[in-house]
């Protein structure tokens, strides 16, 4: 194991004489689990001992030994699993969206008979879609006028982006603590058609596309009088992503409870 923030997804930190850490894969046969497990079987101090995917039997996880599971399925499902792991006092490191505050409550008090257990929850675990986020929430009181706009491929399931609405928040909440309204200056009032305006998260508008020929990409739009400042980040490949999640798989063992983001682990 290492504590090593590199973030190089084909670096494997020296392993000496350290035991492997055994990874088992939920949604394996999904866009995103077929890219970790080529990224933990390329890792040499990683190894891969369960793949499951929808209709596969849970408990091979826990048959095989896995220490960490790494979730990548449905917002649907992916309660469930995590409750299995805690369960089976099997650390979680989860990609997959659609965690409100309360499913975050729920989670934590699961964990609460478990103080050995790490669940990490991240909406996204690109390196640059945390900076902008991070970005975003520091501009956020300087400008009256900020919108969102997320645009993934069309096999996405969900909407908005789990990491644009993370992003919504963490911008409404910057502007609270200024003493800003949350945003944006713009009435919705006079909309001929519902939705025309996006949807609206803590008052921040987002917008979402789906397109073939994308992966997963966000701009944050701020305004004031006489200018804007564009923030954009682009995942063209999935690889984007592995850095991330092989720091989290590394790192969890040692950061028992709820962690919300991979902002911690990158000192940020
Ligand atoms: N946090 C991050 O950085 C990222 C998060 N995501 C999120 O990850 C999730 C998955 O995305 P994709 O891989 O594109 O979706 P996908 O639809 O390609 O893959 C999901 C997989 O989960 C499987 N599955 C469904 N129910 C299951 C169950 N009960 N047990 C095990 N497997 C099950 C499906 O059969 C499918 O193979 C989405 O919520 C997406 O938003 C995606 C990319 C990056
Ligand atoms: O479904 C995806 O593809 C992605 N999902 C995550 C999200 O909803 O924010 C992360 C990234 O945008 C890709």
């Amino acid at each position: 194991m290492t504590t090593d923030s590199s973030l190089a997804p084909t670096e494997t930190p020296a392993t000496g004489e350290q035991p492997l850490t055994s990874v088992g894969v939920l949604g394996a046969r999904g866009r995103m689990g077929v890219e970790v497990c080529t990224a933990v079987n390329a890792a040499e101090d990683l190894e891969l001992v369960a793949m499951v995917d929808d209709g596969d039997w849970l408990f091979n996880v826990a048959d095989a030994g896995a220490q960490v599971v790494v979730d990548f399925t449905r917002p649907d499902v992916v309660m469930d699993n995590i409750r299995f792991c805690i369960d089976q006092n099997i650390h979680c490191v989860v990609g997959t969206t659609g965690f409100d505050d309360q499913k975050l409550a729920t989670i934590a008090g699961w964990l609460e008979p478990k103080p050995d257990v790490g669940v990490l929850i991240a909406p996204n675990f690109g390196i640059g879609a945390v900076l902008l986020m991070r970005f975003a929430q520091e501009a956020a009181r300087f400008f009256p006028s900020v919108e969102i706009v997320e645009l993934h491929h069309p096999g996405k399931v969900d909407a908005p982006s789990g990491t644009a609405a993370r992003t919504a928040r963490l911008v409404a909440s910057a502007r609270r603590a200024a003493g800003l309204p949350p945003g944006p200056d713009a009435t919705r009032e006079a909309d001929s058609l519902p939705g025309a305006r996006g949807a609206d998260v803590e008052g921040v508008p987002v917008h979402s596309i789906r397109l073939t020929g994308l992966v997963a990409h966000e701009e944050v739009l701020l305004g004031a009088a006489g200018e804007t400042l564009t923030l954009r980040h682009d995942s063209f490949d999935r690889a984007s992503f592995m850095p991330g999640v092989l720091l989290a798989v590394r790192q969890i063992s040692g950061r028992p409870g709820l962690t919300v983001g991979i902002e911690s682990l990158l000192g940020l």
